[in-house]
C-alpha cells in the first residue's frame, strides 16, 4: 500500500532541541509539522484543527501526556496517536496503548526508527479509512430511525446525509403511512440542529382559528382563555427544526403570514405589538401532490417555492420490494417484547402474502398487522391463518377489479379522509413520481379496463362509450371517493399516482380533439 506523501503531525516535545530534530526527521519522511512544547499549547492547536499524527512526549512541564491522550481519545478519536517515553516510563507508555494510542518510541531514538513507526501509523489510517467507506458504499438497512434497504430508500438516506446540514427548505411528500414524520427526524437528527429543538406542527389536526397562536404562541389577552403569555412553535423551534406536517391544510389567509415568516424569520404574537426574530429550519410534509394543491388556488404559489426547495419523496411501501420483510421482522420483535409474546418468525406462505400485499396504508398499516397478530395470538410462528382478512382476499386488483370503490381497504387510512375536500378538477401534473406502477409491473389500469370492456361488449351492445373515457370515469370516481386525494386514488386503483397524471394529460388532449371534430 502507498503511503500518502504529506500528512500533518502536531509534535508535544518540551525539549527544544529534541523538538527541532524529530521535526526534522518527521519532515523528511514527507510530514508538515507543528511543534508544541507545553500541553495546553497542545490542546489550543487540536481546537483548530485536527492532524494525522500527534507524536506526544509523556513527560511535560504543565501536564501529562496521558491526560492529553484521554482528552484526544474522546475528543479527536480520528487522531492517531504516538507516544515517546524515556526508559523510566515505560509502564505508562504501555498503559498509554491499552487507552488507544497507537504505538510508542523509547528515548532515544533515532531517524530510522521513528520513520517505522510513522510509516505504520500511516498505513494503520489508510486502512480504516478504506474500511469506513466500503461500510458507507454498502446498503444501509438501518438509518436515522428508518428500516429498509431497498434502492428507493438509500436514495432518500443519500438525499438526507446531503441536505442535513444546510438550512434550506426540506418538502418531503410521499403517500399516509410512508415515514414523512420519520424523515423530518432523520433530517433534523443527521444535522447540525440536531441538539437544538425538533418541533412538529400538525396543520390539520389543529383548529383553524388556533393555529396562528400554535405557530406565532400569543399574549395575555389576545383572545378569550388566553390567560397568559404563550410561545408559539416558531419561538420554541428557535435554533432547530420546525416541522410543518400535512402543510397544503393550512388556511390561506395564514399562508400569506407564514410567507413573511419563513422570508425574515420575523413574526408577531397574536394580540402582540413587538416583533420578534427567530432562527429555524422548515422542514414540510404532505400526503398530496403539492403542485396540484397551488393550481387549484388552495396553495400558494409563493409560499410553494419557499417550503419547496429541496424535495424528498418517499416510496410507497409496495415499491419497496423486501423493505416489506425486513419492516415487518422488525415490528414482530418490538411487539413481541412489548406484549411477551414469543414469535420468532414468520411461515413461508405468511411472507408470500405480507410480501405480495398492496400496503395502501405502507408501513403504518404494516405496523397495525402485525401488532394485532401478536396481540391476538400466542405461536412461535406467524401463520396465514393469523393475517387479517383484508390481507387474505386481496389479491392485486385483477381483470375484474374494475369499481375503484370495491377495493376499498379496511386498513388504517381513514386519517386521510373526511378532510372536508372537493373533487379534484383536471390540473395540469408536473410531478413524476419516480417510482411509477409500470416500472414495477404493477397491474395497468388500460389493460384491466380494456378486459372490462371486452366484457361488456360480449353482453351488450349498447350504450358503449370510448375506451379512454370509460378509464377515465373509472379513475375520476376513485379519486372522488378519496375526497380528491389523488395518491390514495392511485393506490385503491393500483398504479402509481403519476399514471394518473400522464392520464389526465391524455384526457384533455382527448376532449380538446372530440371538441374539435364536433365543431
Ligand atoms: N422506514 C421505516 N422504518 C421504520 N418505521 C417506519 C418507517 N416508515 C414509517 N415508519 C413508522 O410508521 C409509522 C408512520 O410513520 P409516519 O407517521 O412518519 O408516516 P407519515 O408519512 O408521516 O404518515 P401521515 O402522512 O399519515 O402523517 C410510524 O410509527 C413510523 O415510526
Amino acid at each position: 500500500m502507498e503511503i500518502k506523501h504529506s500528512f500533518t503531525v502536531l509534535l508535544v516535545e518540551d525539549s527544544m532541541s529534541l523538538g527541532a530534530l524529530y521535526t526534522e526527521y518527521l519532515r523528511s519522511e514527507g510530514a508538515k509539522v507543528t511543534h508544541v512544547n507545553h500541553g495546553e499549547d497542545a490542546l489550543t492547536e487540536l481546537m483548530t484543527w485536527q492532524p494525522d499524527l500527534l507524536v506526544l512526549d509523556i513527560k511535560l512541564p504543565d501536564m501529562s501526556g496521558m491526560d492529553i491522550l484521554q482528552k484526544v481519545q474522546a475528543q479527536y478519536p480520528d487522531t492517531t496517536v504516538i507516544m515517546i517515553t524515556a526508559h523510566g516510563t515505560i509502564d505508562l507508555a504501555v498503559e498509554s496503548m491499552k487507552s488507544g494510542a497507537f504505538d510508542f518510541i523509547i528515548k532515544p531514538f533515532d531517524a530510522k526508527r521513528l520513520s517505522i513507526t510513522v510509516r505504520n501509523a500511516l498505513k494503520q489510517r489508510q486502512l480504516v479509512n478504506l474500511v469506513a467507506n466500503y461500510e458507507n458504499s454498502l446498503p444501509k438497512a438501518n438509518y436515522m430511525g428508518f428500516i429498509g434497504e431497498s434502492l428507493a430508500m438509500q436514495t432518500v438516506y443519500k438525499t438526507i446525509d446531503c441536505v442535513a446540514n444546510s438550512k434550506a427548505s426540506a418538502f418531503i411528500i410521499g403517500e399516509s403511512g410512508t415515514g414523512k414524520e420519520v424523515c423530518a427526524q432523520a433530517i433534523h437528527h443527521a444535522g447540525n440542529r440536531r441538539d437544538k429543538p425538533f418541533i412538529a406542527l400538525n396543520c390539520a389536526s389543529i383548529p383553524k382559528d388556533l393555529i396562528e397562536s400554535e405557530i406565532f404562541g400569543h399574549t395575555k389577552g389576545a383572545f378569550t382563555g388566553a390567560i397568559a403569555n404563550r410561545d408559539g412553535a416558531a419561538t420554541r423551534a428557535h435554533g432547530g427544526t420546525l416541522f410543518l406536517d400535512e402543510v397544503c391544510e393550512m388556511d390561506l389567509e395564514l399562508q400569506s403570514k407564514f410567507l413573511r415568516f419563513i422570508q425574515t424569520g420575523i413574526f408577531q404574537r397574536v394580540g402582540g405589538t413587538k416583533e420578534e426574530k427567530v432562527d429555524v429550519r422548515f422542514v414540510s410534509a404532505t400526503n398530496r401532490i403539492p403542485w396540484d394543491e397551488v393550481k387549484l388556488g388552495r396553495f400558494r404559489e409563493d409560499l410553494f417555492y419557499r417550503l419547496h426547495v429541496i424535495p424528498i419523496e418517499l416510496p410507497a411501501l409496495r415499491v419497496r420490494g423486501k423493505d416489506v420483510m425486513l419492516l415487518a421482522q422488525k415490528f414482530l420483535k418490538e411487539y413481541n417484547a412489548e406484549e411477551g409474546k414469543l414469535f420468532k418468525s414468520f411461515t413461508s406462505d405468511a411472507k408470500k402474502i405480507l410480501q405480495a400485499y398492496h400496503w395502501p396504508g405502507n408501513v403504518r398499516q404494516l405496523q397495525n398487522v402485525i401488532r394485532q397478530m401478536v396481540v391476538l395470538n400466542s405461536s412461535d410462528v406467524i401463520d396465514c391463518d393469523m393475517l387479517p382478512r383484508q390481507l387474505l382476499e386481496s389479491k392485486r386488483p385483477s381483470t375484474q377489479s374494475v369499481t375503484p370503490i370495491s377495493l376499498i381497504p379496511t386498513a388504517d387510512i381513514s386519517r386521510q379522509e373526511g378532510s372536508g375536500r372537493q373533487n379534484e378538477s383536471s390540473a395540469k401534473p408536473t410531478h413524476v413520481n419516480a417510482f411509477s406502477g409500470d416500472e414495477y409491473g404493477q397491474s395497468n389500469v388500460g389493460e384491466r379496463i380494456a378486459n372490462q370492456e371486452l366484457d361488456t361488449l360480449l353482453t351488450q351492445s349498447q350504450d358503449i362509450i370510448p375506451l379512454w373515457l370509460s378509464e377515465k370515469q373509472t379513475i375520476e370516481a376513485a379519486i372522488e371517493h378519496c375526497n380528491g386525494n389523488v395518491p390514495k386514488a392511485a393506490a385503491m386503483l393500483d398504479i402509481s399516482a403519476s399514471t394518473i397524471y400522464r392520464k389526465r394529460q391524455s384526457w384533455d388532449e382527448m376532449e380538446k380533439e372530440k371538441e374539435g371534430v364536433s365543431s
